[in-house]
């Protein structure tokens, strides 16, 4: 059966689309047959795994608010094993749309439903926020994987995401855990990072993977290429972290 991941942090640029995109074309180089679920209105994660926007027929939006199906909204990617339901900016318009629906949190768990077990992963990329895209991303969730970016400000605002994390636990998703905590763009030239992955260590303890992301400029470029970094530059530092990641995720 297949397991679902939210990577969400409702800080913005922490990661989440990167971690995403790489951790889901690393799962499929392992032999998984991974769903990328783009449910952030910029849509950088379809772009960056090479999804022209303007070819998209069905995105995410339709599925949430047009019912339709989940099939009918998913394309391939040029990575065999992985697949995506694209976001585009019409899903910008949701968090309004979805307030006055019936059983508003849990629209992405119904559709999910559906195709789940026809994938070892999906994962979900998360807008930057803690909105209704997000809740309904956890309510469909099996755990969590949170993205922490190695800086100053780091554990910042992480009282809210768990605070939000309990309440989803409470009321809609009693079996949500966390999955992990991934610290990112670790910036080998200060001793601030190090000094950030303590306290992080501290406070998630063992659910902070070893794998540790550091700043890679190949990482950022690869998106602007349609690319993840195990096809765009596959001998990057980059890619040799996000394949560990992936193989701690996986349990190897
Ligand atoms: N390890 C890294 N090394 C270098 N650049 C990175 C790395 N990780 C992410 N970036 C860059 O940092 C920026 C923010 O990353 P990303 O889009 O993954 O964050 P996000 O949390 O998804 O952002 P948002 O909150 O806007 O959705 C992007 O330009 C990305 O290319």
């Amino acid at each position: 059966m297949g397991k679902i991941i939210a990577v969400a942090n409702q800080k913005g640029g922490v990661g989440k689309t990167t971690t995403s995109v790489n951790l889901s074309a690393c799962l499929a180089a392992l032999g998984k047959k991974v769903l990328l679920v783009d449910i952030d209105p910029q849509g950088n994660a379809t772009s960056g795994i090479g999804v022209n926007k303007a070819d998209v027929r069905y995105c995410i939006y339709d599925v949430l608010i047009n019912d339709i199906s989940p099939v009918d909204a998913t394309l391939p990617t040029e990575i065999e094993g992985l697949m995506i339901i694209p976001a585009t900016i019409q899903l910008a318009g949701a968090e309004i749309e979805l307030v006055p629906t019936i059983s508003r949190e849990v629209r992405l768990k119904k559709a999910l439903e559906v195709v789940k077990d026809k994938y070892d992963f999906v994962i979900i990329d998360c807008p930057p926020s803690l909105g209704i895209l997000t809740v309904n991303s956890l309510t469909a969730a099996d755990s969590v994987l949170i993205p922490i970016q190695c800086e100053y400000y780091a554990l910042e605002g992480l009282s809210q995401l768990l605070n939000t994390i309990r309440l989803v636990q409470k009321h809609l998703n009693s079996q949500l855990a966390i999955e992990g905590v991934v610290l990112t763009m670790l910036d080998a030239r200060t001793n601030l990072g190090l000094q950030v992955i303590e306290e992080v260590k501290k406070y998630f303890q063992e659910k902070v993977y070893k794998t540790i992301i550091p700043r890679n400029v190949r990482l950022s470029e690869a998106p602007s290429h349609g690319q993840a970094i195990i096809t765009y530059d596959p001998r990057s530092r980059g890619a040799e972290v996000y394949s560990d990641l992936a193989k701690e995720v996986v349990g190897v």
